[in-house]
C-alpha cells in the first residue's frame, strides 16, 4: 500500500480551519480529525479523558498537554490504513513534539487572517452543538434564521466566541502557537496562506495538496471514504 499522507492545519479560532478541512476531506479523502470534535465526543461518552477534559473546557481553559496527547496519539494510532488531516491539535509546543516522536508530518497548512476578520466572522458563528455544523450569518447561512438545516433544532454561540470572550482569547492563541509555527518552519513543512476569504485561499491549498498527495492515493482514500 502507498504512503499515508500526514497533514495539520493552524489557524487562531475563525480563521477557516474547519471550513477548508471540510474542502479538503471531500475533494483529497484525507480524514478530517477535529480535537475539538473528538473532545466533545469523549465528554458525550463520559470517557475518563472526557471527564477530565469538560472541567478545563467548562471554564474556558486549554485542556492541559497530558491530557491532550493521551486522547490524540491513539486515535492517530488507530489510523493505519487512512491518511489524515488534523485540526485543533497540536495547539503547543509540547503538544507538537508529542505528535513529532509519533509521526512524520507531510504537510502543515497555517491560515493567517487579520484580527478583524476573525472578530467579525465570530461574531457571526452559530453552532448546531449535537453535529458541531457550523454556520456564518453571512458567509454560509443556514436556511432557516437559528435553525439546523439537517435536524431542524435550534443553533446556539459559543460563550467565547462572543465579542467580550474573543479578544483575549485571539492573543492568548498568538503567544502559544508561535513556538509551534516556528518548529514547522524550520523542519520545512510550513505553507503559510494570508487572505480575508476561505474562498481565495482555497484554489492555494487545493494546489498544495494536488502536488503533494499522490493521485493514486487521493483516489483510493476518496473510495474509502465515500
Ligand atoms: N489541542 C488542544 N489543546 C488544548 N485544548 C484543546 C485543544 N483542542 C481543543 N481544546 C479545547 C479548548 C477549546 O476551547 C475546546 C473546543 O475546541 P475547538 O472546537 O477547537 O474550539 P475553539 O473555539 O477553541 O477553536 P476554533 O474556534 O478554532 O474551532 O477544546
Ligand atoms: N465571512 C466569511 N466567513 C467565513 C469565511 N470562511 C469561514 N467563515 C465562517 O467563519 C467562521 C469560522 O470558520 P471555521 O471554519 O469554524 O474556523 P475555525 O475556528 O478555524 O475552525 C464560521 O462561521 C465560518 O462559516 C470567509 O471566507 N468569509
Amino acid at each position: 500500500m502507498s504512503k499515508l499522507f500526514r497533514a495539520v492545519i493552524l489557524g487562531p479560532p475563525g480563521s477557516g480551519k474547519g471550513t477548508i478541512s471540510e474542502r479538503v476531506a471531500s475533494c483529497f479523502g484525507l480524514q478530517h480529525l477535529s480535537s475539538g470534535d473528538f473532545l466533545r465526543e469523549n465528554i458525550a461518552a463520559k470517557t475518563e479523558a472526557g471527564v477530565l477534559a469538560k472541567t478545563y473546557i467548562e471554564k474556558g481553559a486549554l485542556v492541559p498537554d497530558h491530557v491532550m496527547t493521551r486522547l490524540m496519539l491513539p486515535r492517530l494510532e488507530e489510523m493505519t490504513r487512512h491518511s489524515w488531516l488534523l485540526d485543533g491539535f497540536p495547539r503547543t509546543l509540547a503538544q507538537a513534539e508529542a505528535l513529532n516522536s509519533a509521526c512524520e508530518l507531510d504537510v502543515v497548512i497555517s491560515l493567517n487572517i487579520p484580527l478583524e476578520t476573525l472578530k467579525e466572522r465570530l461574531r457571526h458563528r452559530w453552532i448546531h452543538p449535537a453535529s458541531g455544523r457550523v454556520y456564518n450569518m453571512f458567509f454560509n447561512p443556514p436556511r432557516v434564521q437559528g435553525v439546523d438545516d439537517i435536524s431542524g433544532e435550534p443553533l446556539i454561540q459559543h460563550e467565547d466566541d462572543k465579542p467580550e470572550a474573543l479578544v483575549a482569547r485571539l492573543r492568548h492563541y498568538k503567544d502559544v502557537a508561535k513556538p509551534v509555527i516556528d518548529l514547522y518552519r524550520a523542519k520545512g513543512i510550513l505553507h503559510m496562506f494570508s487572505d480575508t476569504e476561505t474562498d481565495r485561499i482555497w484554489p492555494y491549498v487545493s494546489s498544495l495538496l494536488s502536488a503533494k498527495i499522490p493521485t493514486d492515493l487521493a483516489d483510493a482514500q476518496r473510495a474509502t471514504t465515500h
